[in-house]
């Protein structure tokens, strides 16, 4: 599935936040958008699956507007997990998952939908809080929930607004390593991500977002010095440590 932002333009009020932005993402693509706070990663993502509607230029998938296409089939397949994982109701962890199934479900959950739920509860180990209520996870269990309710519901491309924001160490690689994992099974995987190490780890193409204008989009070597310096008015150092890039900031 490929989607592409053409000569889009959107402000919540008059005052734009995104200036004719145009851009593609491939089928399997892993895509990191990074940019400063306020940068509008955010505003860009939700308007790929029709959060919110471009004031000028379009998003298309498959060729043909994201408007043109029912709510039901974008629900199947764009997954999306919001900057703070999204409300959910206070139900236990299991019902929380297996509502990924929804977009595919007629009207009751089958036998399929049910495997699903546990093998990616097991995935992301999380069987020890099946019964428990979404209330009464921490911030990274209530995140990676949340995440594995849209992989559960196997879309086409996923769309992930900071990730790994809440998560420790371990957590912030297992969940990469995953999402890598899909991207190599033909899922789009779109991440506004802050974290430039795990994002040069782990995806492979990058978007870099300032003002709401794209300044630069390819491959690692877009998260050069220079475009870091632009980016942020940082000073860093890009090293090697054993064949993989690391972003060092210079501490003033
Ligand atoms: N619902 C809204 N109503 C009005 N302005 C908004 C709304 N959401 C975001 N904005 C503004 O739009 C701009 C872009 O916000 P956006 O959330 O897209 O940035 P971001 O790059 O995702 O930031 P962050 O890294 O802090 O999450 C900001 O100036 C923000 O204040």
């Amino acid at each position: 599935m490929v989607i592409e932002i053409k000569k889009v333009s959107f402000g919540y009020s008059t005052e734009k936040v995104l200036h004719d932005v145009d851009c593609v993402f491939e089928g399997g693509g892993f895509y990191a958008v990074i940019g400063p706070n306020g940068s509008g990663k955010s505003t860009m993502i939700r308007l790929l699956n029709r959060l919110l509607i471009p004031d000028t230029g379009t998003v298309q998938v498959n060729g043909r507007s994201v408007q043109d296409y029912p709510r039901r089939f974008l629900a199947q397949h764009i997954g999306y997990v919001p900057q703070s994982g999204g409300s959910s109701a206070n139900a236990t962890v299991f019902d929380t998952i297996l509502l990924g199934r929804k977009p595919h479900i007629k009207w009751a959950p089958g036998k399929s939908d049910f495997k699903k739920t546990v093998n990616i509860i097991r995935d992301f180990s999380l069987e020890h809080l099946t019964l428990r209520l979404t209330g009464e996870l921490s911030g990274g269990e209530l995140q990676r929930v949340h995440i594995a309710r849209a992989l559960v519901q196997e879309p086409d491309v996923l769309i992930l607004d900071e990730p790994t924001s809440s998560l420790d160490l371990s957590h912030q690689i297992e969940v990469m390593k995953m999402l890598k994992e899909v991207s190599t099974k033909g899922i789009t995987v779109i991440v506004a991500i802050h974290d430039l190490n795990l994002a040069l780890r782990y995806a492979d193409q990058f978007l870099l977002l300032r003002d709401g204008s794209i300044i630069a989009m390819g491959d690692e070597r877009v998260i050069s010095e220079q475009n870091l310096r632009a980016l942020y008015d940082v000073e860093v150092q890009k090293v090697d440590v054993d064949g993989q890039s690391y972003i060092l900031p210079l501490l003033g």
